[in-house]
């Protein structure tokens, strides 16, 4: 979980955004199937604030997130986590993503272990964590994310929305500097995507630092400090969401935000 709110000053990395892209550039493929993906991507965030990607399907908004998971190498540019260039080869790239936590659309769960289980595993097993104080900490997570009673579920016994909280719920584990997101409520129907988006809401308020991509526009206008619209590999326009979704500067974001109705 994020530190409580101390307006976002941090020992000895007073000025330094917890994460900083800087002209970061992806190509899939070679040649003439050779395709940019991200195309000179600078964004920042700062401890405590939420960012939300917007953008049409294969705008690049997933591999922008795994990519500061470092799941993607990229090919140019930086990505400074606590001013500390990440996106390097000879970095430990497990102690990274141990300061991160990236949820995906698709429940992320273990199907053969109960929840406990799924929210116990890494610390038990990776960090060595006697049993009962990793549980004491899961057991509490849980309660934050509604799910007290389903500790002893399976993941197949639950809503998709309750497995989508779950999954919210492990990421939490190990109290992550920075949540990253991607569709997490794709998947669900409304009613079930309602529940999942207020626990985003809850954890928001909070201060959890945050990196979101969505489709869901009224979520991203509740939530979003900075929306930031990608097209295209590129971010086309950025600001808060009055500015962004309520007055579009530009051809391309307009005419994403007409599709979205
Ligand atoms: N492993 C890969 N190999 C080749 N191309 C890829 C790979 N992963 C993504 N792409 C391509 O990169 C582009 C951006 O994909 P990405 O998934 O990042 O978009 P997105 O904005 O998250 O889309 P969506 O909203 O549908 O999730 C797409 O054209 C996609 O086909």
């Amino acid at each position: 979980m994020s530190r409580a709110s101390d307006g976002g000053a941090r020992p000895g990395k007073p000025d330094a955004p917890l994460l900083s892209l800087r002209g970061v550039r992806k190509t899939f493929g070679t040649g003439a199937g050779q395709h940019v993906v991200l195309d000179g991507i600078d964004l920042d965030v700062a401890e405590h604030q939420c960012v939300v990607l917007v953008g049409s399907s294969g705008s690049g908004k997933s591999t922008l997130l795994r990519a500061v998971d470092l799941l993607e190498e990229i090919d140019d540019g930086q990505i400074l986590l606590d001013g500390e260039d990440v996106a390097n080869p000879w970095v430990d790239a497990n102690a990274v993503r141990a300061r991160l936590a990236l949820v995906f659309q698709q429940y992320n769960l273990f199907p053969h272990l109960r929840v406990l289980d799924n929210l116990t595993l890494a610390p038990r097993v990776v960090h060595r964590r006697p049993r009962p104080s990793a549980e004491a900490d899961a057991h509490a997570i849980l309660e934050k994310v509604g799910l007290t009673h389903r500790a002893r579920a399976y993941p197949d016994q639950l809503s998709g929305g309750e497995q989508q909280r779950a999954a919210i719920a492990r990421a939490l584990v190990g109290g992550p500097e920075l949540l990253l997101l991607d569709e997490v409520t794709s998947a669900l129907d409304p009613a079930l995507a309602g529940e999942v988006l207020d626990l985003l809401l809850a954890l928001r308020a909070e201060g959890t630092t945050m990196l979101v991509a969505t489709h869901e526009m009224r979520f991203a206008r509740q939530v979003a400090d900075e929306i930031v619209f990608l097209h295209e590999g590129r971010i086309h326009e950025r600001g808060t969401p009055t500015q962004v979704l309520d007055h579009p500067q530009r051809d391309a974001t307009r005419e994403f935000l007409r599709r979205l109705g």
